[in-house]
């Protein structure tokens, strides 16, 4: 019984808006994607991690991971190059585990400050027995269904949807392998249009007809995409030490 993560930091990080690739850009100092290097190897329950680098980026990256491990733990790292999308860059992490792994996490670098109790709950759910787990908080927003814009950017209600029947999802999203690998193949064919490309693993899943399970998430899961979540981030980092 091995679990192993794949750490998707291929992203440009557009809507940031920073020099350099989102996974590189430094929270209190630390790259994102070392924030969450050290959360899945402090967990205890992650074997090695596969980390998916930018394109032009793996140096760099590969620079963070001195020996070959995560920094102060015994926890492997093997370094792949990424691909179009979200999607492309998680299957090329897939590509790349060792055959004893049967249960995979896939995390997202820019949910940097998830912490390693939430990567423990969430492998521990697959290993009770469920095959695809995602941790999940409620939404706390009104959500309205609109239908096409018109020139000035004004969209017309459709009705609203019952939030209490929602959450919005995070990573680390856990799966045992087979079913994530299955999901992966079936949907390979949109990995390489971003349009078409799944938002997370969780979708690939339910659209091959896996059930797909929800723990509670946590609000420092938070995905930074814009420099407002950055500054949060940081607001978030500091109220830790
Ligand atoms: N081709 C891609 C696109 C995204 N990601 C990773 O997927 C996670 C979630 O993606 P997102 O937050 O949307 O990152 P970006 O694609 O970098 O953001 P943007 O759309 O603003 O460019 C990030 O850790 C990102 O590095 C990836 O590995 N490969
Ligand atoms: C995987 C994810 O973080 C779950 O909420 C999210 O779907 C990533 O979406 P993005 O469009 O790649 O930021």
């Amino acid at each position: 019984m091995t679990t192993a993560a794949i750490l998707v930091a291929a992203g440009s990080g557009t809507r940031l808006g920073h020099d350099r690739p989102k996974a590189l850009v430094a929270l209190g100092g630390v790259p994102l994607l070392l924030h969450a290097a050290r959360a899945l190897a402090g967990s205890g329950c992650v074997s090695r991690v596969v980390v998916v680098a930018p394109a032009g980026h793996t140096a760099a990256v590969a620079g963070h991971f001195p020996d070959g491990v995560v920094p102060g733990s015994a926890v492997g790292v093997v370094l792949v190059p990424g691909g179009a999308s979200r999607q492309a860059s998680v299957a090329a992490g897939l590509a790349a585990l060792d055959d004893d792994v049967d249960v995979v996490l896939v995390h997202d670098a820019a949910r940097a400050l998830a912490t390693p109790a939430l990567v423990r709950v969430v492998e521990t759910a697959v290993r009770a027995g469920h095959a695809a787990v995602v941790p999940g908080l409620p939404v706390t927003d009104t959500i309205k269904e609109v239908g096409p814009a018109d020139p000035a950017g004004a969209a017309p209600v459709r009705g609203t949807v019952d939030r209490t029947r929602l959450r919005a999802v995070q990573t680390p999203q856990g799966f045992v392998r087979a079913t994530l690998e299955a999901a992966h193949a079936a949907g390979a064919a949109r990995a390489s249009d971003e349009a078409r490309a799944a938002t997370d693993d969780a979708g690939l899943c339910e659209a091959l007809g896996v059930e797909v399970w929800v723990v509670p998430g946590e609000v420092d899961a938070r995905k930074v995409t814009e420099p407002t979540d950055l500054a949060l981030a940081e607001l978030l980092l500091a109220r830790r030490v």
